[in-house]
């Protein structure tokens, strides 16, 4: 359930950029760096200019090409990541004020606690050396100190019959690798739930399980979501596996490329009314279930110019899928769009300047791929303000 309750976390601004030392050391000597103006290498622009509230009870679904920032985005929104502009409130708190003790109303381990991750790979988060039961009980032990042994094996042996691990008895007992990966990722989930939450971030949770188990593990999640009213960030790389998610428990669906986020709506708007020719490109690649839109598909040619995706040290001017969209034109190189709101649907926004009828665009040339080049057009070459410093 989508709620419209005060926003447990709140993003303004969001810019998230990496210093990235790799290009200087293995491109050219650092005298030679230094002579051509090359040791400030140009940081990674993993995310940029993201507003995004997440609501109480709120499923969010964060897709998108390997690279385009999700992981970043999703762990600057719950902590993990510090970002280097604008701002990741927590309940109002800005949280990297908290963790700097500019503002005591809050402890920054009552937010950490509030936000945890799952990883795509579950053992990471689990001590191979211990039995489920030892590894379920040390978010226990911290957060409810209060519990003795019985107490806590209890509640961790009422969680794994929940979620589906019988007989719980023995598998409180067993070793993390004596389990399947689809059991391992129910126990990191139930280690997440333990600390009683308000936010998980599920990043690729499901890409590693086998097809035939990701159903049910998706299931899994969204059925403790309702159970514990916790909001869930899903990330992807899949957009079937966002519009499940998203679509069957009434969440949306954010579309990122290069950092940014070109489209979020709801499972219907990006499914059945996809706007940004970027969204419709995730469509194209992704496996049709309907044998006569597979032949269908497999007939089309991919609705891109380029395939490539630019360098994220260097994205495009402008709107940054200009250098690959069909619909691009000159405004598209000029400028960068706005999120704008779609005619008469509810969450539906989009990047793109086709969404604002009387926009320049739809006077101006349209671009071919002639006049592009790597990640920048020919009018701005790249990062003329280091070159010239
Ligand atoms: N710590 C880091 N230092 C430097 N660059 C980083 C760092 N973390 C991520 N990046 C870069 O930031 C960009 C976004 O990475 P991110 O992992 O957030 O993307 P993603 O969409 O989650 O990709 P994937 O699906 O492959 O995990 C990439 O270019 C990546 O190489």
């Amino acid at each position: 359930m989508t709620s419209r309750d005060e926003p447990v976390i709140s993003i303004r601004d969001l810019e998230v950029h990496f210093e990235d030392n790799s290009m200087t050391s293995s491109m050219a000597p650092s005298w030679l760096g230094d002579r051509l103006g090359l040791t400030e290498d140009p940081p990674v622009r993993a995310v940029d200019d993201v507003d995004l509230d997440l609501g109480e009870n709120d499923v969010l679904a964060l897709v998108g090409e390997s690279g385009c920032g999700k992981t970043t985005l999703g762990k600057t929104m719950v902590g993990l990541t510090r970002p280097t502009g604008g701002s990741v409130e927590y309940r109002g708190h800005d949280i990297w004020e908290v963790r700097e003790g500019e503002d005591d109303d809050i402890t920054f381990e009552e937010i950490r606690r509030s936000l945890q991750i799952i990883h795509q790979d579950p053992g990471s988060a689990l001590n191979p050396y211990r039995t489920v039961l030892e590894n379920l009980a040390v978010p226990l032990k911290r957060w409810h100190p209060h519990l003795d042994y019985a107490q806590r094996r209890a509640r961790i042996l009422k969680m794994l019959k929940r979620t589906g691990i019988s007989p719980p008895e023995d598998y409180s007992q067993r070793y993390v690798h004596q389990l399947s990966g689809g059991e391992q990722q129910r126990v990191a989930l139930i280690r997440a739930l333990l600390v009683e939450p308000e936010v998980i971030l599920a990043d690729e949770a499901v890409s590693a399980l086998d097809v035939s188990l990701r159903i049910g593990v998706m299931d899994l999640f969204l059925e403790m979501q309702e159970l514990f009213d916790t909001s869930f960030v899903f990330i992807s790389h899949d957009l079937a596996n966002a519009r499940y998610l998203a679509g069957k428990s009434g969440g949306k669906i954010a579309v990122m490329y290069l950092g940014e986020v070109v489209e979020i709506g709801t499972a219907d708007e990006i499914i059945n009314d996809p706007q940004h020719p970027y969204t419709k490109v995730l469509q194209w690649a992704t496996p049709k279930l309907d044998p006569e839109q597979a032949a269908q598909a497999m007939r089309e040619s991919p609705p891109v110019r380029k395939i490539d995706i630019p360098d994220a040290t260097n994205p495009p001017s402008g709107c940054r899928f200009h250098t690959r969209c069909p619909e691009a034109r000159e405004a598209c190189r000029a400028q960068s769009p706005d999120l704008y709101e779609s005619d008469g649907e509810e969450y539906h926004r989009t990047k793109c300047f086709r969404e604002v009828d009387d926009h320049e665009y739809w006077h101006s040339e349209e671009v071919t791929d002639e006049e592009t080049y790597g990640g920048t057009s020919p009018e701005e070459p790249p990062n003329a303000d280091e070159a010239s410093s």
